[in-house]
Order: C-alpha cells, then structure tokens, then sequence
C-alpha cells in the first residue's frame, strides 16, 4: 500500500482570501477522505494543489513525489460542448500510460470496458459527451479517475445532482478505489458520503475545523 500523505501548513491566497490557511493533516491510503465543509472552505482549492494545479503560497505537500493523480474536478469546471465522446474521456484516463491520442492496449481497452460496465456506460461510449445526461457525464468524468488506476484519486463532489443509483454506484467504485490501496480524498456536501468515508476532514473559511 503505498505511503501516507502529509499537508504540512499549507497556505494559499487568492486574491485577498486566505483559500486555505494554516492545514496541517495526514492523508492515509486505504480509505476514503471525505473532504467537508460549506461553500467556500477550500475543498476544490485542497484539491487543486493536491493535484498540483495550484502551488500553495507557503507550506508543503510531502509524500506525493513520484505518485500518480487522477483528479476528477467538479462537473461544472468541465465544459459540457467538449467534442470528444464518452468512450474517449474514459480512454483519457489511460493517457498518463500510454500518452495522450495514443491507441490503447488490449489490457487498456480492458480496463475501459470493465469501468463502462461497473458504471453502466457500456451502451453510451460511441456518443458525444454534449448528448448525454449531466448524470451520465458525471459517471464518465469519474470513470476517467477510476480507469487511471493511480495512486492517488482526488474526485470534487461527483455525487452532486444525480439519482440514488448513480450515487451508489459511484460511491461503491470510489470505496473501491480505496480498497486496492489508493488514497482517495472525496470533497463532498453529502451526508452519504460521509456516512460510507474511513476518514473526515473538515475545513472551515479555510481553516482546518475542530
Ligand atoms: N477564481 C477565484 N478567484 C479568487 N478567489 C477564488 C476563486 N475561486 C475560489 N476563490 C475563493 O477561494 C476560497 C475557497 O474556494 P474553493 O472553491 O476552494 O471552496 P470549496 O470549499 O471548494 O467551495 P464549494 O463547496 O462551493 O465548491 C473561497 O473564499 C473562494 O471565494
């Protein structure tokens, strides 16, 4: 399993907010992390530099040097008229192996059927991203995360605005993300996904909560 993930005073402004400000917290692998807090904490901005999109202003990450990340972002920062199909924003997912636009593998293309079947996507892989439901473009943004198989995945609020179904389907397969080893953060507004997480870590205006 691989090792824990440390978040030594991490600081990061933007603009004139203090986006997160003073968090010092271990990440274990294993378990799912539900990342909480109101609108605003600094979840997605934890999220960010976790994934190494956002450098902190002070303050360190430790332990993520030569580890892989899938990030999942929120659905919103994802534009809907993105013109690739939903086949391809999974096949996305094997990009970091086998470089982008590549073709995949049989053990690839394997991994791809087997995440479309675990999250009922088989039957919309030839069709554009813009044509399908928001809950079906939900399930493929985190089969994306699913098919890296890294060793960190990081998914910000996957579960919002989609049927009990996909909610559980979806928290089943980043339940098991954890059980191969991964660490796995889940920001999250939902009780359900607190309720199924190993681990909480709450934030408040950007403070670690107590
Ligand atoms: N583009 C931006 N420019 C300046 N400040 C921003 C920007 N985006 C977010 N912020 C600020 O950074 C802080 C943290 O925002 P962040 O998006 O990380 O919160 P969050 O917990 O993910 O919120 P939500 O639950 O609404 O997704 C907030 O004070 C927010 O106003």
């Amino acid at each position: 399993m691989s090792p824990v993930v440390d978040l030594d005073r991490l600081c990061v402004r933007r603009g004139d907010v203090h986006a997160l400000a003073d968090v010092t917290a271990r990440l274990r692998p294993g378990v799912v992390t539900a990342l909480v807090g109101h609108n605003g904490a600094g979840k997605s901005t934890l999220l960010d530099v976790l994934a190494g999109v956002r450098p902190p202003t002070s303050g360190r990450v430790l332990g993520l040097r030569g580890r892989s990340v899938a990030y999942v972002p929120q659905r919103s920062a994802v534009p809907d008229d993105l013109p690739v199909t939903v086949g391809d924003v999974l096949a996305m997912g094997r990009w970091r192996e086998v470089g982008p636009w590549r073709r995949l593998g049989a053990a690839d293309r394997a991994l791809v059927a087997q995440v479309a079947d675990r999250l009922e996507l088989a039957g919309l892989l030839r069709r554009p991203l813009s044509s399908v439901s928001g809950g079906q473009r939900q399930r493929a943004l985190v089969g994306q995360g699913l098919v890296a198989r890294a060793d960190v995945l990081l998914v910000d609020e996957p579960t919002a605005g989609v049927d009990t179904g996909t909610r559980e389907a979806l928290l089943a397969a980043i339940a098991d993300e954890a059980g191969r080893g991964a660490l796995v953060v889940h920001a999250t507004h939902e009780q359900a996904a607190v309720d199924r997480a190993g681990a909480v870590l709450a934030l408040d205006a950007g403070r670690l909560a107590r």
